[in-house]
């Protein structure tokens, strides 16, 4: 499990918010708090717009109340403001306190006064939105020309990241001490615009009580290995691939890829077809001895199976892998020929499918991903790197990385081999599955991010040693 320090990279779902809000109203008190959130709201509109005539849109509950105070801080440097209520926050409430406090001017909730308005704040739901808005609010948001978000848009599942209704997009959204997951999932992430995540003073005993399951990826969430003055190749780990005959490209790319990252060792079981590997790079070992010898070798713990290969290749090799119970890594054609069988893939470590694997092994994910790659890591006892845009990599005991530190460059053939050429090296260095493919991924997306405009995909290798030590440089800080 990740430790108390990894606090930092949580990511609190709504529901677990509301158990840290219980937590924290017996300690600071949840006022305080709503205070400090208010305010923080008003600070980052003050810092990113000039005075204009400002509507704020009140909900019911605390996302009402954190919008009372931002009105009452705004009002207060001198801006125009209004509050539009949908309804009155509970009697009592902290919600109610901040709603007494504001003695400013008071207007409907309708789409004529969010039309006027330069500036329109959605404090209606949060963290506690619990089905779709109604036609009415979501008409109202969407006359704003500017909208900001309390928290999160009112439109959005702060879980999942999916959009409960058709609705506006937000100039900006303030969310206050950690990200949610759907700020990053998309479509939230897109809805929400420029993410602000203010620091209230929660103190760390709620959000840990909170019990965050979801991580934002990034190094100090794992460590990969530095370079030491006592490697040696086996020290530093040996990777080996399955190739096939037909589709050569798949396999040397993910061989390039485990050799960049820093595998001490990247040897091709090619078999009949070890003439087609024997004139590549130069550093690479290509056996062309029958599999079951080759796994005599004890030092080769970790193998790679599926770039490049046909389902009868794989048909010949994973359940051999699998027999002599090594550190597999399942992708591509091995994801294809498991077909709608995911069990047959039970024994490996990490599979690596794109959504369309995904759904041909699983069924479609539907609208919460994270559930969905939670329920197939359990069904196989695997690590479930679900690729994407904002990738989720899940490990069966339920841990979740959602991993946005990528960027569109690797969405390019090729690039998912070299892929997984990275997670291989990370886990023939002797790191744990889960956090194996949390730093690849990671890798491969600062590679990606590194590579430029449009590059190839053979153009990621030349700077995967640098994204590894950079990843080593930040969790050292951390
Ligand atoms: N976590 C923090 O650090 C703090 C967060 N704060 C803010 O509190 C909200 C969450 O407040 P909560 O009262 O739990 O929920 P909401 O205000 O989002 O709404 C609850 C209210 O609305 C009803 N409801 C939900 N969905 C709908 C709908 N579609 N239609 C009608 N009514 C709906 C629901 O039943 C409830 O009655 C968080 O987002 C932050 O903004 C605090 O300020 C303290 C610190
Ligand atoms: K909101």
């Amino acid at each position: 499990m990740p430790m108390k320090s990894d606090l930092r990279f949580s990511l609190p779902t709504p529901a677990q918010c509301g158990e840290m809000d219980r937590k924290a109203s017996e300690t600071i008190g949840i006022s305080a708090l709503m205070d400090r959130a208010g305010w923080a709201v008003a600070q980052a509109i003050r810092a990113r717009f000039a005075p204009c005539r400002v509507l704020v849109l009140c909900g019911p509950g605390n996302n009402g109340g954190d919008g009372y105070v931002a009105a009452r801080y705004l009002e207060r440097a001198g801006w125009s403001v209004q509050v539009a209520p949908l309804a009155p926050p509970r009697e009592g409430s902290a919600a109610f306190g901040a709603a007494a406090q504001y003695r400013g001017r008071i207007t409907d909730f309708a789409p004529e006064n969010a039309r006027r308005a330069d500036l329109v704040i959605d404090a209606v739901f949060g963290a506690g939105l619990d089905r779709p808005p109604a036609p009415e609010v979501v008409a109202v948001l969407s006359a704003a020309r500017t909208l900001v978000a309390i928290d999160l848009p009112s439109t959005v599942n702060g879980t999942t990241g999916a959009a409960l209704v058709e609705g506006p997009d937000y100039r900006m959204s303030v969310t206050f001490v950690r990200p949610k997951p759907g700020h990053i999932l998309y479509p939230g992430r897109e809805i929400c615009g420029e993410l602000i995540c203010a620091d209230i003073g929660m103190p760390e005993v709620c959000l840990e009580a909170a019990g965050p399951t979801i991580w934002l990826n990034g190094p100090g969430l794992w460590h990969v290995p530095a370079m030491s003055p006592e490697d040696h190749k086996y020290r530093r780990g040996v990777v080996s691939i399955c190739a096939g005959q037909v589709m050569p490209g798949a396999t040397r790319l993910a061989a390039a890829g485990a050799r960049a990252s820093g595998a001490g060792l990247v040897r091709i079981s090619a078999g009949e077809g070890a003439a087609a590997y024997c004139l590549g790079a130069p550093g690479l070992v290509i056996d062309d001895g029958p599999l079951k010898t080759l796994l005599e070798d004890e030092r080769r713990r970790v193998w790679l199976c599926g770039p490049g290969l046909t389902e009868p290749e794989v048909a010949a090799s994973l359940p051999l892998l699998l027999a002599s119970e090594r550190i597999v890594l399942a992708d591509a054609g091995a994801l294809g020929w498991a077909g709608s069988e995911p069990e047959k893939l039970r024994g490996v470590s990490v599979i690596t499918p794109h959504i369309g694997e995904f759904t041909r092994l699983f069924g479609a994910p539907g609208d919460d991903l994270v559930a969905a790659a939670r329920e197939a890591a359990q069904r196989i006892g695997a690590v479930v790197v679900l690729k994407g845009a904002v990738s989720v990599i899940v490990s069966p005991d339920g841990r979740v990385a959602l991993n946005d530190h990528a960027s569109p460059a690797l969405a390019t053939a090729g690039s998912g081999d070299t892929l997984a050429g990275v997670i291989a090296t990370m886990l023939a260095a002797g790191m744990a599955p889960w956090e194996a493919a949390c730093a690849g991924v990671w890798l491969h997306g600062e590679a990606g991010m590194r590579a430029g405009n449009w590059p190839i995909v053979e153009a990621l290798d030349a700077h995967l040693g640098d994204a590894r030590a950079k990843a080593i440089a930040l969790a050292c800080e951390i």
